[in-house]
């Protein structure tokens, strides 16, 4: 993929977990997503409609984060995936979900899922 826009950082709190305390309570899961895509009729014009506003992509996964319950990152990416792909399309998505504090004993990491679709 040549060109492509990287949105990070994008922290929400959502009702996912295995557990069923993390699905009860929430907790802080944190979201990057790339759009691979021909960004040179939107360099070339400076004008947004010919391109992919990363906007749109930020706001439905903050309204998703509010509304969705299921247990593995796993389930959570792919639903990530299927938000973008109505939002944009289908051109190729990567995106990479963190959980920010992960409720294993004597672990104080994070861990995370990185899922692709038609990314090269
Ligand atoms: N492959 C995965 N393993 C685990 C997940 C997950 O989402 N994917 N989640 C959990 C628990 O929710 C975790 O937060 C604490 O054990 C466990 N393993």
């Amino acid at each position: 993929m040549n060109e492509a826009i990287h949105v990070r950082g994008l922290r929400v709190w959502a009702h996912v977990g295995v557990y069923e305390q993390e699905r009860l309570h929430g907790q802080w899961f944190e979201i990057a997503f790339s759009l691979g895509a021909d960004l040179a009729a939107t360099a070339r014009s400076d004008d947004l409609s010919q391109g992919y506003d990363y906007g749109r992509g930020i706001a439905v996964l903050q309204a998703q984060a509010r509304t969705i319950r299921c247990q593995t990152l796993e389930h959570y990416s792919e639903r990530i995936l299927d938000r973008l792909e109505e939002c944009y399309g289908p051109i190729p998505l990567a995106v990479e979900l963190s959980k920010c504090r992960v409720p294993v004993p004597g672990f104080n990491g994070s861990v995370a899922v990185s899922r692709r679709r038609r990314w090269g």
